[in-house]
């Protein structure tokens, strides 16, 4: 496909989701089913381009002086992906094209750029003053206005800066498994796909943010993929999983175990010793672990799913440690999934509130005395972590906050950079909130309660 034709595409897709306000997935695949010529190299095209003009929907709103999906596509092409104002008028006219340049859309789009390059990756604060003037700084509220009070809440004067980097690609990151290789034996069999080690982890390696509009290199089917020496997750996600703190041979219980991104972290960190136990509420979620677990090289794992009616009465105040990877807004990807910040209503906030507070409730019985909880959500919203926290300890007074950051470096995956890095991230409550333009990762929270 021509870039006319491309640019085409990328409205359709953006206007659908505005309409329907389903997943930017569903979208796209839909788009695709009806337009089976587009090869792999037009698709991600397409989507790299869609994902980026929705990072930075309300900028590019103000940019070009215009809300409409045609609009931020074409400021995405011009702003972020520097396409020249020359070549996008020439392509719209083309066939397939969206059609002529307005008056107004040649003059916005011949206006220096409201943005810093966005290629660069989380700016210093530095470089967004230099570039950003006067009211220029105040476009860049890429979210919804009704979180604004949220927002401004968590991270008072600085929440233009974090919001800032919440609008910058994420990067591939990998999880290097210790129960099936060394690090430095997974490194090696990365090269391939140029993944490099993260100094702030042992185990941790990143495939840098691949250009939007290019296909992402294939790490699923590499051989070291297929053997279980690595698997892909996010930093700030093996960040949270080390809070679990040295658990070789221990009793764990992993709450809200999902996919079981998380459950595979812990069992690496137990070393295929003690036992863990991974549950969810809901048995679908669970699936795909079962493979996952057996590719990984998991040998001290039990997946209890309610489907089976298995229940987990037996480990009532027995387990060392309860990891709850709680549900949550998901507002730490906005990153990945530009999407889900336009989609996220109040009434959902309100419902991930209700079901934290319960599956706090019940993860708290499965703690044994002296033993832990740990509590992660991939929300950087007080409404979801303190507030949480804060509710129940209200209700239960046999649990006490401590340093999540001790039990993070307990853990052993910490490297001395990490430790550093990961200081500024310290709550005044002594849990750790992740921030892109801190950790260049999702925005993760992570808490400990001692059980006395
Ligand atoms: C953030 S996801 C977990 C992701 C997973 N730990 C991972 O790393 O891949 C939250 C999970 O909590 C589960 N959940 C929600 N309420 C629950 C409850 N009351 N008890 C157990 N699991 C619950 C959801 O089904 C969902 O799978």
């Amino acid at each position: 496909m021509r870039l006319s034709g491309r640019i085409s595409a990328a409205i359709e897709i953006f206007e659908d989701f505005e309409t329907r306000r389903v997943p930017l997935k569903t979208a796209i695949a839909d788009w695709g089913r009806s337009n089976r010529y587009a090869g792999a190299k037009d698709r991600a095209f397409i989507s790299g381009l869609v994902l980026d003009a929705l990072r930075r929907r309300k900028s590019l709103a103000a940019a070009m002086d215009d809300g409409s999906a045609r609009a931020a596509v074409l400021g995405a092409l011009r702003f972020l992906w520097d396409v020249s104002a020359d070549d996008l008028a020439e392509a719209v006219v083309e066939e397939h094209g969206p059609g002529a340049l307005s008056e107004n859309e040649t003059q916005c789009l011949s206006a220096p750029s409201p943005f810093i390059p966005a290629k660069a990756g989380i700016q210093t604060n530095e470089a967004m003053d230099s570039h950003l003037h006067g009211n220029e700084r105040d476009k860049i509220s890429d979210y919804p206005d009704w979180l604004a009070p949220q927002i401004e809440r968590v991270f008072a004067d600085k929440a233009e800066e974090v919001m800032a980097a919440f609008c910058e690609r994420a990067d591939i990151d990998l999880r290097l498994n210790t129960l099936k290789t060394m690090p430095e034996k997974a490194l090696a069999a990365l090269k391939t796909v140029k993944a490099e080690a993260v100094p702030l982890l042992n185990t941790a390696a990143r495939i840098a943010a691949p250009d939007p509009s290019e296909k992402a290199p294939g790490v699923t089917v590499i051989p070291a993929f297929n053997k279980g020496w690595v698997e892909v997750q996010d930093l700030g996600s093996q960040i949270a999983a080390s809070a679990a703190g040295a658990i070789k041979g221990a009793q764990v219980l992993d709450y809200c175990a999902g996919g079981g991104g998380k459950t595979l972290a812990l069992a690496a960190l137990m070393e295929n010793t003690g036992q863990l136990y991974a549950w969810d509420r809901d048995p679908r979620r669970l699936k795909p672990l079962f493979h996952r677990a057996k590719r990984a090289g998991l040998r001290a794992l039990q997946i209890r799913s309610p489907a089976g009616g298995e229940g987990l009465d037996d480990l009532e105040a027995k387990m060392d440690v309860v990891f709850v990877d709680a549900p949550c807004t998901g507002a730490g990807t906005w990153r990945r999934h530009p999407d889900t910040k336009w989609r996220l209503t109040e009434k959902q906030l309100e419902t991930r509130i209700a079901e934290q507070d319960a599956v706090l409730k019940e993860a708290a019985r499965f703690v044994k005395p002296g033993g832990r909880l740990v509590w992660v959500t991939c929300s950087f919203l007080m409404e979801e972590n303190e507030d949480r926290l804060a509710a129940f300890l209200e209700t239960h007074p046999d649990f006490t906050r401590a340093p999540a950051l001790d039990f993070m470096d307990e853990s052993g995956l910490l490297t001395e950079k990490g430790k550093a890095a990961l200081a500024p991230c310290v709550t005044p409550e002594s849990a750790i909130r992740l921030t892109p333009d801190k950790i260049r990762a999702d925005g993760f929270f992570t808490a400990v309660l001692i059980r006395a």
